[in-house]
């Protein structure tokens, strides 16, 4: 990190930002993204676009054939970031408070609500990045004297300009303008309370090195981001897939919450319908809605998440094309093959992968933070490129949260609504057996993780 930014990032610990100021940000958070991300929309008005289903058979179909889509290049502009000062504390906090109070759930005292914007604690409405990325503006504040990068969409990744191909950036999974560009290889991400303090938890843990790097809160354009090492940087056009880790998906709060006040949801059940007309039950297709729990497990069973304790979220090749629908990729053979093609067959890159799952899977092993936290829709983000460099990180800490004193995590045994297992360990070993059966090496890189009894 930059000494100038780390005595930046201390003098705002010291000034109290970083622990504390929004007790209660779980909520405020996602709903001070939900707005924003609405803003953004307004003023950007980029259209989705459709991706084609990515099936077995496509996976053998040329990836040259696949729908282009939208990547973002970041290019050095003026612009208008900086680190939050105390002072703007006190601001973030009354803004977060005042868009919470702007978009409130109602309370209406029934037992089943029907929300079409509105979910329980954890979701909102936003449209699901999936690699198609929203035009991003920068805000042109020039009154700033730091320099900044600027945002620009491309839709085919060979017409970047080769002084920009390194800068070039892809969002394959989450929230729709959750990303923006941050400066000299870093990136800025919607604010959460949870994941800032996953970040600082990480500081010093043996894990620390297979996260982003975290340099603390900035404010950009009034709401606040988290400031993290943009991994894609020092690849020269790479390839990127982001598998999401474990069994489950959602929080055991989540759960609780649908059970005591449910909240159907129209959006997740046109989700539904949009893959399967028939997995909405009868009762679903009358009120033409389901709750978050119920769709997410159906995503679960669907996908590999539930046999496999994993599932592949989306991939980015080296000449740009995304694939981010495996909604449906469920089989050991299907997923291997995505694997293999993913990674061109390239032994050496399969093997680098292999050795760097297997120090991950060490480093999981002994690490506090592991131990203590319950790990839930975190991905392992998979990147290499032309040189046959290859690595892979843990991102998406914003489910991951911590036990109660006193309690941990195996991580391996089966789950069970209050023992708050993820089952990450025995998606990591079955993630290393398919890597491992595309290379000499088997499964001998990993320690074995005993299956879980798949859940109902
Ligand atoms: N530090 C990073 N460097 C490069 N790319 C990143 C980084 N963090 C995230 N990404 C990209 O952004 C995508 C989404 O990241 P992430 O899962 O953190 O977002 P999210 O909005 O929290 O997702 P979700 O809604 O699933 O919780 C990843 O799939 C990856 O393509
Ligand atoms: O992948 P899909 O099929 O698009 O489904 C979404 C996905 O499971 C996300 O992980 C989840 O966000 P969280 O992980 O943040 O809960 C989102 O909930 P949401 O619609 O409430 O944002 C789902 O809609």
């Amino acid at each position: 990190m930059p000494k100038e930014r780390e005595k930046r990032r201390k003098a705002s610990k010291e000034a109290g930002l970083s622990g504390a100021g929004i007790s209660d940000g779980f909520v405020k958070e996602r709903r001070t993204s939900r707005r924003a991300s609405e803003l953004r929309d307004e003023l950007c008005q980029a259209k989705e676009v459709k991706l084609s289903e990515f099936n077995t058979t496509q996976v053998q179909t040329s990836m040259m054939e696949a729908l282009r889509v939208p990547q973002v290049t970041i290019t050095p502009d003026g612009g208008c970031s900086r680190e939050i000062q105390q002072e703007d504390w006190a601001d973030v906090e009354g803004s977060l408070r005042r868009k919470l109070s702007n978009s409130s759930i109602s309370s209406t005292g029934s037992s089943i609500m029907l929300e079409e914007s509105e979910d329980d604690i954890l979701s909102d409405n936003e449209t699901k990045s999936k690699g198609n990325i929203t035009l991003e503006h920068l805000c042109e504040d020039t009154s700033e004297s730091k320099p900044w990068w600027k945002i620009k969409t491309i839709v085919n990744w060979p017409f970047v300009s080769p002084q920009r191909r390194n800068l070039s950036w892809v969002q394959l999974a989450g929230h729709k303008g959750n990303f923006k560009a941050g400066g000299e290889g870093t990136i800025l991400k919607k604010f959460s309370e949870n994941e800032k303090l996953c970040f600082e938890r990480l500081q010093g843990d043996v894990l620390q090195d297979f996260v982003p790097g975290y340099y603390g809160v900035v404010e950009r354009d009034g709401d606040p981001f988290l400031h993290m090492t943009d991994l894609l940087v020092n690849f020269d056009r790479p390839s990127v897939m982001d598998c999401k880790m474990g069994v489950r998906t959602y929080l055991e709060e989540e759960v609780v919450r649908a059970r005591e006040r449910p909240k159907l949801r129209r959006d997740l059940f046109d989700k539904m319908l949009e893959v399967d007309s028939e997995a909405p039950s009868p009762q679903e297709h009358l009120q033409r809605a389901v709750t978050k729990p119920r769709y997410m497990q159906w995503r679960e069973t669907l996908s590999s998440t539930h046999t496999l304790g994993f599932r592949i979220e989306g991939i980015k090749k080296a000449d740009g094309t995304c694939h981010t629908d495996f909604k449906k990729t469920r089989s050991k053979e299907d997923i291997t093959q995505i694997f293999r093609d993913f990674a061109t067959n390239n032994t050496n890159i399969l093997n680098s992968y292999l050795s760097k799952l297997a120090k991950i899977q060490q480093a999981l092993m002994s690490s506090e933070f592991f131990k203590r936290h319950e790990v839930i829709g975190s991905s392992l983000l998979f990147i290499h490129d032309h040189t046959d460099r290859a690595e892979v990180w843990l991102i998406d800490f914003g489910k991951t949260t911590a036990l109660p004193e006193g309690q941990t995590l195996d991580h391996s045994i089966p789950w069970q609504e209050g023992n708050r297992e993820d089952g990450y360990m025995w998606g990591l070993d079955n993630l290393m057996r398919t890597l491992g059966s595309l290379t000499n090496k088997g499964t001998s890189e990993g320690k074995k993780h005993y299956c879980l009894v798949p859940m109902s």
